[in-house]
């Protein structure tokens, strides 16, 4: 079968990858990219697949792992590092080409690159993860595939800040001359080198994503929606990193209502309002469960808390989650994909033939990429923002006070001296960056949606604003 055909006949669902490319396809279109270009585009660069044996409990059990280099175009690749019991290439190609997209939609200077380890976190100890992890780190620096300057992974499903310090740990034994290692990976724990704010970032940019997009009355009008984020309900799905962090931002800082919580065991429901911070501590107390908890009506059947009435549905968990099965039958008027391909391109068609906006992954998740390009610059720079200037700051502002102070002859409120004289700290800087680059990331693709007449497709918009400058880079520098 020819490879550009390979992901669909007349039965078959599309797969993960072809899912992808078809979304990509509808971009290369309206840009008239050359066919050529496009195909160079869409392809994975190189795919490592690794199997090795860790000793588990007086056994020896053999492992497979995943590391994607879908583009170099720009240097590192990146992108996370997922463990989970059904992991195949197919879908870490998918997820390497949609950290193409995502980075250059953005302006995050990466490639895109994914990795994944069939595994299922919850079978093993946490010696058992450490061996694991080292065992895989090792693979993939000998075989090319980790490396400050060319691949640099980060979190994703199933893997965490702890991970993250085992690889960087792994990496420094490997290649102890190295005065970079700590750039070999993001989204490592604060004190071993990792910056302030990437935990949360993901779910954070989702937040800031959904802010702008309710800052323009017209596309909430034109989503069916009116006014601010505050009187919203919301559903989501998956109280993960990505999920709680955006629940809970929207909860804590935006008054939006979150009415229903889909997990593994079940959907949460209560019209009224669920409390995030208390189904969390629930979590985990209970086998990361939801059932159980107090405050809300309970039910297994998690996949038909997507089709509840809702005004914002938020799948935070894993990809194909709206499929043609369901797609129709999704009351929402607005999904925000925080989780990477959760609607498959035929669902997409439904939804918006149904006048449902998507906010489409490759931008409302790309928080995390982009606290990791701050985190490895700051690897790369040995230092910690914020270092050099607050205390100066802080200064400038005390001047500024006593100056405003001499000549009013007044005093300055104790809360406008708070605000003048605070010296920003890394974390300030970060959730800085990260507010403008959403904002940034917004903006060019209502701009692609207006002038392209794309309707309600921010997707296709997204795309075309990520494809026209992957391509510029391919035309400009050419093929080598
Ligand atoms: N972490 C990051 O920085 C980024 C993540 N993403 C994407 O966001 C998504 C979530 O990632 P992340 O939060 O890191 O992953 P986590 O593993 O932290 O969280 C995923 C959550 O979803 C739950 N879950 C799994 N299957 C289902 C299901 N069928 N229905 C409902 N809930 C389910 C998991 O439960 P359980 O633990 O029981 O499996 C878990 O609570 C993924 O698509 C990922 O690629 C995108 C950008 C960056
Ligand atoms: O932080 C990173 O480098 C990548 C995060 C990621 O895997 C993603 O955006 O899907």
């Amino acid at each position: 079968m020819p490879a550009r055909n390979k992901h669909k006949n007349n039965n078959q669902p599309l797969s993960f990858s072809g899912n992808v490319n078809r979304m990509a396809d509808r971009a290369f279109g309206i840009l008239a990219i050359e066919p050529g270009v496009a195909e160079s585009i869409k392809a994975c660069n190189s795919v490592l697949q690794v199997r090795f044996p860790v000793n588990i409990r007086g056994r020896l059990e053999v492992f497979t792992g995943w590391r994607a280099v879908h583009s170099t175009h720009r240097l590192p690749a990146k992108g996370g590092m997922r463990y989970a019991a059904v992991v195949d290439q197919d879908e870490i190609e998918a997820l390497a080409a949609l950290m193409t997209y995502k980075c250059a939609l953005v302006d995050v200077p990466f490639g895109g690159s994914k990795g994944g380890l069939c595994l299922d976190p919850g079978l093993y100890d946490r010696h058992e993860l450490q061996l694991i992890t080292r065992r895989f780190t090792r693979e993939l620096v000998r075989k090319g595939f980790l490396n400050p300057a060319t691949n640099v992974p980060a979190p994703d499903v199933g893997t965490g800040e702890r991970e993250m310090a085992w690889i960087a740990d792994t990496y420094k034994h490997l290649e102890p001359d190295n005065i970079n290692y700590l750039a070999c990976v993001t989204g490592k724990p604060v004190h071993h080198g990792g910056i302030r704010g990437r935990v949360e970032a993901t779910g954070r940019g989702v937040v800031y994503a959904m802010r702008e997009f309710f800052r323009n009355p017209a596309t909430v009008k034109a989503a069916g929606l009116s006014g601010g984020l505050g009187d919203k309900r919301i559903v989501i799905q998956g109280l993960g990193n990505v999920g709680y962090h955006a629940a809970r931002l929207l909860q804590e800082e935006d008054n939006a209502r979150i009415t229903a919580i889909i997990e593994r065991d079940g959907v949460l429901m209560n019209d009224a309002g669920i409390n995030i911070e208390r189904v969390h501590q629930h979590m985990h107390e209970n086998s990361g469960c939801v059932q159980g908890y107090p405050d809300a009506t309970f039910s297994d059947n998690g996949a038909a808390g997507l089709e509840l009435q809702c005004d914002i549905l938020i799948p935070a968990a894993l990809e194909a989650q709206i499929t043609a099965a369901n797609a129709a039958r999704i009351k929402a008027s607005l999904i925000v994909e925080a989780a990477n391909g959760p609607v498959t391109f035929e669902a997409d068609a439904i939804l918006r033939n149904n006048g449902v906006t998507v906010l489409p992954d490759a931008y409302v998740n790309a928080g995390g990429v982009t606290v990791s390009y701050f985190e490895w610059i700051r690897n790369l720079g040995h230092i910690r923002f914020g270092r050099m200037e607050r205390r100066f700051d802080e200064l400038r502002g005390q001047h500024m006070i006593s100056a405003l102070e001499s000549l009013t002859g007044q005093q300055v409120p104790e809360w406008m001296v708070r605000e003048i004289t605070h010296g920003a700290d890394e974390l300030d800087l970060v959730r800085s960056g990260l507010d403008d680059t959403m904002r940034l990331g917004y903006q060019e693709m209502q701009q692609a949606l207006e002038e392209h007449e794309l309707g309600n497709d921010y997707r296709t918009a997204a795309y075309v604003v990520a494809i026209s400058k992957i391509a510029r880079s391919y035309l400009d520098i050419g093929v080598y």
